[in-house]
């Protein structure tokens, strides 16, 4: 079996990654994730791949896996919070109505790459300020897209999803398990 490289610092991607049953390294890509004027898929579908890549680079006898996630209400794309202020902004355009959440994936193995994405729709009950500074105060928001953690006390502000739980949380699990299955094997 080869070796599996989770290119993530992301600590939610460990655990779904876990939860799949690989055995895995973790090493960060430390890409900067500065997002282009492009289209928020795009943009999702070019960070998943420079995250990969980037560690690829040093274990290329490895198959390794990157993602990005990335928050979409009316056509804004909301990465993660810099401040409180910017938390606070986020979550407002997020009170009361729905937003797209989009996973991009890249999985390189023996020089091959395969990227995709996932979208998952939500729906946020309105949400008063009062309870958002409450939840900014939790340290929750910070490094979550969007501002929020679908895992988390941020479950509370959820009224729906339509879509995959797991592509709101950073990793889509089905296609993700399916390709690696295929690609370790
Ligand atoms: C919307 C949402 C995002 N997130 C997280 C998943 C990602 O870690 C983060 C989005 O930022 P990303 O840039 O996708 O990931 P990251 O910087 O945390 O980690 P890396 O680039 O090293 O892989 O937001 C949640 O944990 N729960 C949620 O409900």
């Amino acid at each position: 079996m080869k070796l599996l490289i989770l290119a993530s610092s992301s600590k939610r991607r460990v655990d779904i990654l876990r939860m799949l049953g690989f055995k895995f390294l973790v090493i960060p890509s430390g890409v900067d994730e500065s997002v282009s004027e492009c289209s928020p898929i795009l943009i999702a579908r070019r960070l998943a791949f420079k995250k990969s890549f980037t560690v690829w680079k040093d274990y290329k006898y490895a198959t390794v896996i990157g993602a990005d996630t990335l928050v979409v209400a009316d056509g804004k794309v909301l990465g993660k919070p810099k401040d409180a202020e910017q938390a606070l902004q986020m979550l407002r355009a997020l009170s009361g109505r729905w937003h797209s959440v989009i996973t991009a994936v890249c999985i390189i193995s023996t020089g091959k790459r395969i990227v995709f994405h996932d979208i998952a729709r939500v729906k946020f009950r309105h949400i008063e300020d009062k309870e958002l500074k409450e939840y900014i105060q939790t340290s929750e928001p910070w490094d979550k897209a969007g501002a929020y953690a679908v895992q988390g006390f941020g479950a509370t502000f959820v009224e729906k999803i339509v879509g995959d739980f797991y592509t709101v949380m950073g990793l889509p699990v089905g296609k993700t398990y399916k390709l690696l299955k295929d690609v370790l094997d």
